[in-house]
Protein backbone atom coordinates (compact mmCIF):
# COMPACT_ATOMS: atom_id res chain seq x y z
CA UNK A 1 0.00 0.00 0.00
CA UNK A 2 1.28 3.77 -0.89
CA UNK A 3 1.70 5.70 1.98
CA UNK A 4 0.68 8.48 0.42
CA UNK A 5 -3.09 7.00 -0.24
CA UNK A 6 -3.82 6.95 3.40
CA UNK A 7 -5.74 9.77 4.46
CA UNK A 8 -6.73 11.20 8.23
CA UNK A 9 -9.84 9.73 9.36
CA UNK A 10 -11.29 12.74 10.02
CA UNK A 11 -10.35 16.33 8.75
CA UNK A 12 -7.96 18.07 10.81
CA UNK A 13 -7.11 14.66 12.78
CA UNK A 14 -4.55 12.72 12.90
CA UNK A 15 -5.86 9.52 12.53
CA UNK A 16 -2.45 8.31 13.56
CA UNK A 17 -2.66 10.01 16.88
CA UNK A 18 -6.21 10.19 18.09
CA UNK A 19 -6.76 6.73 17.39
CA UNK A 20 -3.86 4.99 17.96
CA UNK A 21 -3.76 1.74 15.80
CA UNK A 22 -6.20 3.45 13.52
CA UNK A 23 -5.68 3.77 9.65
CA UNK A 24 -8.02 4.30 6.08
CA UNK A 25 -7.19 3.31 2.78
CA UNK A 26 -7.94 5.41 0.17
CA UNK A 27 -12.07 6.11 -0.81
CA UNK A 28 -11.87 6.30 3.27
CA UNK A 29 -12.66 2.62 3.49
CA UNK A 30 -11.32 1.47 7.16
CA UNK A 31 -9.13 -1.44 7.34
CA UNK A 32 -11.06 -2.60 9.93
CA UNK A 33 -14.45 -2.86 9.68
CA UNK A 34 -14.59 -4.51 13.43
CA UNK A 35 -17.53 -2.36 16.01
CA UNK A 36 -14.42 -1.71 17.59
CA UNK A 37 -13.16 0.76 15.03
CA UNK A 38 -16.93 1.96 14.39
CA UNK A 39 -16.86 3.27 18.13
CA UNK A 40 -13.91 5.10 17.90
CA UNK A 41 -14.91 7.08 15.12
CA UNK A 42 -17.71 8.05 16.91
CA UNK A 43 -15.74 8.75 19.61
CA UNK A 44 -13.74 10.82 17.11
CA UNK A 45 -16.32 12.64 15.64
CA UNK A 46 -17.68 13.35 18.67
CA UNK A 47 -14.50 14.56 20.30
CA UNK A 48 -13.81 16.45 17.04
CA UNK A 49 -17.16 18.37 17.12
CA UNK A 50 -16.20 19.15 21.01
CA UNK A 51 -13.03 20.64 20.04
CA UNK A 52 -14.62 22.88 17.47
CA UNK A 53 -17.14 24.16 19.63
CA UNK A 54 -14.39 25.39 22.25
CA UNK A 55 -12.31 26.94 19.31
CA UNK A 56 -15.52 28.75 17.93
CA UNK A 57 -16.14 29.80 21.69
CA UNK A 58 -12.80 31.17 21.63
CA UNK A 59 -13.05 32.90 18.08
CA UNK A 60 -16.55 34.18 19.25
CA UNK A 61 -14.81 35.60 22.18
CA UNK A 62 -12.22 37.77 20.57
CA UNK A 63 -14.72 38.75 17.75
CA UNK A 64 -16.79 40.25 20.11
CA UNK A 65 -14.18 41.73 22.17
CA UNK A 66 -13.21 43.42 18.63
CA UNK A 67 -16.48 44.21 17.43
CA UNK A 68 -16.97 48.06 16.76
CA UNK A 69 -12.56 48.73 17.01
CA UNK A 70 -10.70 49.02 14.80
CA UNK A 71 -8.45 46.59 13.53
CA UNK A 72 -5.35 47.94 12.63
CA UNK A 73 -5.04 50.58 14.81
CA UNK A 74 -0.98 51.11 15.79
CA UNK A 75 0.24 52.39 19.13
CA UNK A 76 3.43 54.17 20.22
CA UNK A 77 4.64 52.57 23.87
CA UNK A 78 7.40 54.54 25.19
CA UNK A 79 9.98 54.53 21.81
CA UNK A 80 8.12 51.12 20.35
CA UNK A 81 6.18 53.01 17.37
CA UNK A 82 3.81 51.36 15.38
CA UNK A 83 3.08 48.34 17.43
CA UNK A 84 -0.01 46.59 17.88
CA UNK A 85 -1.33 44.41 20.42
CA UNK A 86 -1.91 40.96 19.08
CA UNK A 87 -4.62 38.99 21.03
CA UNK A 88 -4.82 35.17 21.71
CA UNK A 89 -8.34 33.15 22.25
CA UNK A 90 -6.74 31.31 25.55
CA UNK A 91 -6.86 34.01 28.14
CA UNK A 92 -6.17 34.66 31.50
CA UNK A 93 -8.97 33.24 32.94
CA UNK A 94 -8.52 30.26 30.83
CA UNK A 95 -5.15 29.48 32.16
CA UNK A 96 -6.57 30.23 35.66
CA UNK A 97 -9.36 27.42 35.78
CA UNK A 98 -6.17 24.96 34.58
CA UNK A 99 -4.07 25.91 37.59
CA UNK A 100 -7.33 26.61 39.72
CA UNK A 101 -6.39 29.89 41.23
CA UNK A 102 -6.09 33.30 40.44
CA UNK A 103 -2.82 35.28 39.40
CA UNK A 104 -2.05 38.07 41.00
CA UNK A 105 1.30 39.68 42.37
CA UNK A 106 1.88 39.37 46.25
CA UNK A 107 4.27 42.35 46.80
CA UNK A 108 6.37 42.39 49.79
CA UNK A 109 8.46 45.59 50.80
CA UNK A 110 10.83 46.32 53.34
CA UNK A 111 14.08 47.49 55.02
CA UNK A 112 17.32 45.26 54.06
CA UNK A 113 17.22 42.72 56.89
CA UNK A 114 13.34 42.62 57.63
CA UNK A 115 13.02 39.38 56.43
CA UNK A 116 11.18 39.63 53.00
CA UNK A 117 12.80 36.33 51.22
CA UNK A 118 12.36 34.33 54.56
CA UNK A 119 8.21 35.28 53.90
CA UNK A 120 8.38 34.88 50.38
CA UNK A 121 9.98 31.48 50.61
CA UNK A 122 7.81 30.18 54.00
CA UNK A 123 4.94 31.76 52.17
CA UNK A 124 6.02 30.08 48.63
CA UNK A 125 6.46 26.10 49.95
CA UNK A 126 3.05 26.61 51.83
CA UNK A 127 1.16 27.97 48.41
CA UNK A 128 3.25 24.89 46.74
CA UNK A 129 1.86 22.27 49.79
CA UNK A 130 -1.71 23.09 49.44
CA UNK A 131 -0.91 22.58 45.10
CA UNK A 132 -1.03 26.26 44.05
CA UNK A 133 1.71 27.39 41.88
CA UNK A 134 3.81 30.33 43.08
CA UNK A 135 6.76 31.87 41.61
CA UNK A 136 9.27 34.08 43.73
CA UNK A 137 10.84 37.60 42.16
CA UNK A 138 13.62 38.30 44.55
CA UNK A 139 15.58 42.04 44.18
CA UNK A 140 18.29 40.16 45.06
CA UNK A 141 17.96 36.97 42.60
CA UNK A 142 17.03 39.53 39.47
CA UNK A 143 19.70 41.48 39.96
CA UNK A 144 21.93 38.75 39.32
CA UNK A 145 20.18 38.72 35.51
CA UNK A 146 18.20 40.97 34.06
CA UNK A 147 18.53 43.76 36.31
CA UNK A 148 22.24 43.35 36.44
CA UNK A 149 23.20 46.93 34.96
CA UNK A 150 21.33 48.43 37.71
CA UNK A 151 23.08 50.09 40.53
CA UNK A 152 21.52 51.38 43.60
CA UNK A 153 21.42 55.19 42.65
CA UNK A 154 17.35 56.57 43.10
CA UNK A 155 16.90 56.36 38.92
CA UNK A 156 18.19 52.59 38.73
CA UNK A 157 15.96 51.52 41.60
CA UNK A 158 13.03 53.09 39.86
CA UNK A 159 14.23 51.08 36.73
CA UNK A 160 14.66 47.98 38.89
CA UNK A 161 10.81 47.95 40.66
CA UNK A 162 9.79 48.93 37.19
CA UNK A 163 10.93 46.04 35.10
CA UNK A 164 10.31 43.82 38.08
CA UNK A 165 6.49 45.39 38.02
CA UNK A 166 6.46 44.23 34.21
CA UNK A 167 7.67 40.83 34.87
CA UNK A 168 5.41 39.83 37.79
CA UNK A 169 2.18 41.30 35.73
CA UNK A 170 3.36 38.74 33.44
CA UNK A 171 3.13 35.55 35.73
CA UNK A 172 0.36 36.77 37.04
CA UNK A 173 -1.52 36.89 33.86
CA UNK A 174 0.23 33.88 33.23
CA UNK A 175 -1.97 32.57 36.29
CA UNK A 176 0.82 32.87 38.84
CA UNK A 177 1.11 33.88 42.52
CA UNK A 178 3.64 35.57 41.92
CA UNK A 179 5.68 36.82 45.32
CA UNK A 180 8.11 40.07 44.09
CA UNK A 181 10.18 40.33 47.09
CA UNK A 182 11.90 43.94 46.64
CA UNK A 183 13.10 46.71 49.13
CA UNK A 184 11.26 48.90 46.84
CA UNK A 185 12.02 51.51 49.03
CA UNK A 186 9.82 54.63 46.82
CA UNK A 187 6.40 54.98 47.37
CA UNK A 188 5.62 56.15 43.85
CA UNK A 189 7.18 53.26 41.97
CA UNK A 190 4.93 50.63 44.04
CA UNK A 191 1.59 52.32 43.31
CA UNK A 192 3.13 52.48 39.43
CA UNK A 193 3.09 48.61 39.70
CA UNK A 194 -0.15 48.66 41.36
CA UNK A 195 -1.45 50.37 38.64
CA UNK A 196 -0.52 48.54 35.98
CA UNK A 197 -2.50 45.10 37.70
CA UNK A 198 -6.42 45.29 37.83
CA UNK A 199 -8.18 46.03 40.61
CA UNK A 200 -7.01 43.91 43.90
CA UNK A 201 -4.82 41.76 42.28
CA UNK A 202 -1.93 43.77 43.61
CA UNK A 203 -1.53 42.69 47.44
CA UNK A 204 1.11 44.94 49.26
CA UNK A 205 2.46 43.19 52.19
CA UNK A 206 4.33 45.57 54.25
CA UNK A 207 7.47 44.15 56.55
CA UNK A 208 7.01 46.39 59.20
CA UNK A 209 10.29 45.87 61.17
CA UNK A 210 12.49 48.50 62.73
CA UNK A 211 15.79 49.47 61.29
CA UNK A 212 17.48 48.39 64.81
CA UNK A 213 16.34 45.19 64.67
CA UNK A 214 17.30 45.02 60.80
CA UNK A 215 20.51 46.63 62.00
CA UNK A 216 20.82 43.91 64.81
CA UNK A 217 20.18 40.84 62.30
CA UNK A 218 22.71 41.92 59.61
CA UNK A 219 22.94 38.65 58.28
CA UNK A 220 24.88 39.60 55.03
CA UNK A 221 27.22 42.26 57.42
CA UNK A 222 25.92 45.22 54.99
CA UNK A 223 24.57 47.29 57.85
CA UNK A 224 28.31 47.25 59.17
CA UNK A 225 29.89 48.07 56.11
CA UNK A 226 27.25 50.95 55.30
CA UNK A 227 27.64 52.77 59.05
CA UNK A 228 31.98 52.43 58.25
CA UNK A 229 31.15 54.13 55.18
CA UNK A 230 31.87 51.42 52.94
CA UNK A 231 28.52 51.20 51.32
CA UNK A 232 27.04 54.77 49.85
CA UNK A 233 23.50 55.00 49.50
CA UNK A 234 22.32 51.81 51.93
CA UNK A 235 18.42 52.34 52.55
CA UNK A 236 17.72 53.23 55.91
CA UNK A 237 21.23 54.71 56.87
CA UNK A 238 22.05 57.17 54.13
CA UNK A 239 19.45 56.67 51.20
CA UNK A 240 15.41 56.97 52.19
CA UNK A 241 12.93 54.19 52.96
CA UNK A 242 8.80 55.32 52.61
CA UNK A 243 6.53 53.05 54.00
CA UNK A 244 3.39 52.16 52.71
CA UNK A 245 0.79 53.84 53.83
CA UNK A 246 -2.18 51.66 52.73
CA UNK A 247 -0.43 48.37 52.34
CA UNK A 248 -3.36 45.23 52.04
CA UNK A 249 -1.10 43.49 55.01
CA UNK A 250 1.30 44.65 57.49
CA UNK A 251 3.61 42.21 59.25
CA UNK A 252 4.94 43.35 62.42
CA UNK A 253 8.01 42.57 64.26
CA UNK A 254 8.65 44.55 67.30
CA UNK A 255 12.26 44.01 69.34
CA UNK A 256 12.04 40.99 70.99
CA UNK A 257 9.06 40.01 69.94
CA UNK A 258 8.83 38.31 66.00
CA UNK A 259 6.06 36.15 64.73
CA UNK A 260 7.57 33.01 63.34
CA UNK A 261 8.08 33.13 59.38
CA UNK A 262 5.41 30.22 59.29
CA UNK A 263 3.05 32.55 60.98
CA UNK A 264 3.48 35.43 58.90
CA UNK A 265 3.62 33.64 55.44
CA UNK A 266 0.04 31.98 57.17
CA UNK A 267 -1.79 35.97 57.49
CA UNK A 268 -0.83 36.26 53.80
CA UNK A 269 -2.60 32.73 53.05
CA UNK A 270 -5.09 33.48 55.40
CA UNK A 271 -5.71 37.06 52.77
CA UNK A 272 -5.25 35.31 49.89
CA UNK A 273 -8.20 32.63 50.90
CA UNK A 274 -10.37 35.39 52.14
CA UNK A 275 -9.82 37.47 48.87
CA UNK A 276 -10.76 34.19 46.46
CA UNK A 277 -7.28 33.51 44.87
CA UNK A 278 -6.80 29.95 45.72
CA UNK A 279 -9.12 28.78 43.93
CA UNK A 280 -10.80 29.70 39.99
N1 LIG B 1 22.84 50.41 48.73
C1 LIG B 1 22.05 49.37 48.98
N2 LIG B 1 20.84 49.57 49.53
C2 LIG B 1 20.03 48.53 49.76
N3 LIG B 1 20.34 47.23 49.49
C3 LIG B 1 21.54 46.99 48.93
C4 LIG B 1 22.44 48.05 48.66
N4 LIG B 1 23.56 47.51 48.12
C5 LIG B 1 23.38 46.19 48.05
N5 LIG B 1 22.17 45.87 48.53
C6 LIG B 1 21.62 44.49 48.50
O1 LIG B 1 20.64 44.51 47.48
C7 LIG B 1 19.42 43.96 47.95
C8 LIG B 1 18.24 44.85 47.61
O2 LIG B 1 17.96 44.79 46.25
P1 LIG B 1 16.57 45.33 45.74
O3 LIG B 1 16.54 45.12 44.28
O4 LIG B 1 15.50 44.71 46.54
O5 LIG B 1 16.65 46.89 46.09
S1 LIG B 1 15.72 48.06 45.56
O6 LIG B 1 14.33 47.58 45.61
O7 LIG B 1 16.11 48.38 44.19
O8 LIG B 1 15.95 49.19 46.46
C9 LIG B 1 19.52 43.87 49.44
O9 LIG B 1 18.97 42.61 49.73
P2 LIG B 1 17.92 42.36 50.93
O10 LIG B 1 18.75 42.39 52.16
O11 LIG B 1 17.37 41.01 50.63
O12 LIG B 1 16.88 43.43 50.90
C10 LIG B 1 20.99 43.99 49.75
O13 LIG B 1 21.53 42.71 49.99
N1 LIG C 1 10.23 36.12 61.34
C1 LIG C 1 11.52 36.12 61.62
N2 LIG C 1 11.96 36.00 62.89
C2 LIG C 1 13.26 36.02 63.17
N3 LIG C 1 14.24 36.13 62.25
C3 LIG C 1 13.88 36.26 60.97
C4 LIG C 1 12.51 36.25 60.58
N4 LIG C 1 12.45 36.39 59.27
C5 LIG C 1 13.71 36.47 58.82
N5 LIG C 1 14.57 36.37 59.85
C6 LIG C 1 16.03 36.43 59.75
O1 LIG C 1 16.38 37.77 59.40
C7 LIG C 1 17.44 37.77 58.48
C8 LIG C 1 17.04 38.55 57.25
O2 LIG C 1 16.01 37.85 56.60
P1 LIG C 1 15.82 37.98 55.02
O3 LIG C 1 14.65 37.16 54.68
O4 LIG C 1 17.11 37.69 54.32
O5 LIG C 1 15.49 39.53 54.89
P2 LIG C 1 15.43 40.46 53.62
O6 LIG C 1 15.11 39.59 52.43
O7 LIG C 1 14.36 41.44 53.90
O8 LIG C 1 16.78 41.09 53.50
C9 LIG C 1 17.80 36.32 58.21
O9 LIG C 1 18.90 35.98 59.00
C10 LIG C 1 16.57 35.57 58.63
O10 LIG C 1 16.88 34.29 59.11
Amino acid sequence: MNASLLKPALPGISSSKRLGFFSFSDGNKPFHSKPRGVCLIKAAMEETQTLKQDVNGMVDKLANRHAGKNHNQLSTIGNSTNIKWHECPVEKIDREKLLKQKGCVIWITGLSGSGKSTVACALSHMLYQRGNLSYILDGDNVRHGLNRDLSFKAEDRVENIRRVGEVAKLFADAGFICIACLISPYRRDRAECRSMLPNRDFVEVFMDVPLQVCENRDPKGLYKLARAGKIKGFTGIDDPYEPPLDAEIVLQCNTGDCSSPCDLAEKVISYLEVEGYLQA
